[in-house]
């Protein structure tokens, strides 16, 4: 791999703009970079524009504007197919119902990728993707006999197995207990101390609270960014934007 693009700041937006329709909702002007080894929250009210964010960062939707690199490469310009290879060999994707298939274990579901001929994943990297987690007394076992909390952790082993830069999750622990949430939020841990860049949609500020910044977002635009940590200084963020009124958010 060339050594530059190795070295690259996983994930930098600038000026990014994307519509769902003309003159409909969607995000205006986003600029923002993730380094390596750093977790981000977004955070906004219901319907700021968090999700399309997340979709146009990871090149699920294609910008209107602006540019979005990924590792040093520059997704607008990439036809699909580039774009399939660079989300898999650069991205992962951590979503709120998990994504497992039923009938695989949770080995498999780590090695999907490799099972369907996209990826190379190796027995060993999946073992310790599992292991990262703590769940590699479960390599065996399927979904069913898991609790939410190590369904999404074998999500989040999926998404590491293959050793992206950048890794997405949208609201990876909103379907969970605040037990099973600690447990994602320690293992989302883990990978940001490896390395990892970490964007994370999430509602809650005490899950906010655990990143190492927060972005929040409103009508599709950034409006501030505090640093995580305090969970009441968040929360506090969170209601003084939802009752700003529409001039200053202009
Ligand atoms: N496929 C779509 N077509 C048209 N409008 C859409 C589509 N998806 C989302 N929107 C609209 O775009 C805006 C931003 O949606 P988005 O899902 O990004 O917000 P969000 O901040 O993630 O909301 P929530 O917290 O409720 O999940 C909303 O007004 C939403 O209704």
């Amino acid at each position: 791999m060339d050594t530059a693009v190795e070295h690259a700041v996983p994930l930098m937006l600038s000026g990014v703009s994307y519509h769902y329709e003309a003159d409909g909702p969607g995000i205006d002007d986003v600029s923002l970079s993730c380094s390596e080894g750093s977790w981000t929250a977004v955070m906004g009210p219901s319907g700021a524009g968090k999700s399309t964010l997340l979709y146009c960062a990871s090149g699920l939707l294609p910008v209107s504007s602006g540019s979005v690199c990924v590792g040093g490469q520059e997704l607008t310009a990439m036809n699909e197919q580039k774009l399939t290879r660079l989300r898999r060999d650069h991205i992962g994707f951590i979503f709120q119902d998990y994504n497992l298939v039923e009938a695989f274990s949770c080995l498999q579901n780590v090695m999907l990728s490799d099972l369907f001929g996209g990826r190379r994943i190796e027995l060993s990297q999946a073992l310790a993707a599992l292991a990262q987690v703590g769940l590699e007394e479960s390599a065996n076992l399927f979904p069913g006999h898991l609790s939410g909390g190590q369904r999404q952790r074998v999500a989040i082993a999926r998404a590491l197995a293959a050793q992206p830069d950048m890794i997405f999750a949208d609201e990876p622990t909103g379907a969970l207990d605040s037990k099973s949430s600690r447990m994602v939020l320690t293992s989302l841990r883990a990978v940001v101390n490896e390395g990892r860049a970490v964007l994370m949609v999430t509602h809650d500020p005490s899950v906010a609270a655990e990143a190492d910044r927060v972005i929040f977002v409103e009508d599709g635009r950034v409006r501030s960014v505090l640093p995580g940590g305090d969970p009441h200084m968040i929360a506090q963020e969170l209601t003084a934007l939802a009752h700003s009124p529409e001039e200053d958010r202009l």
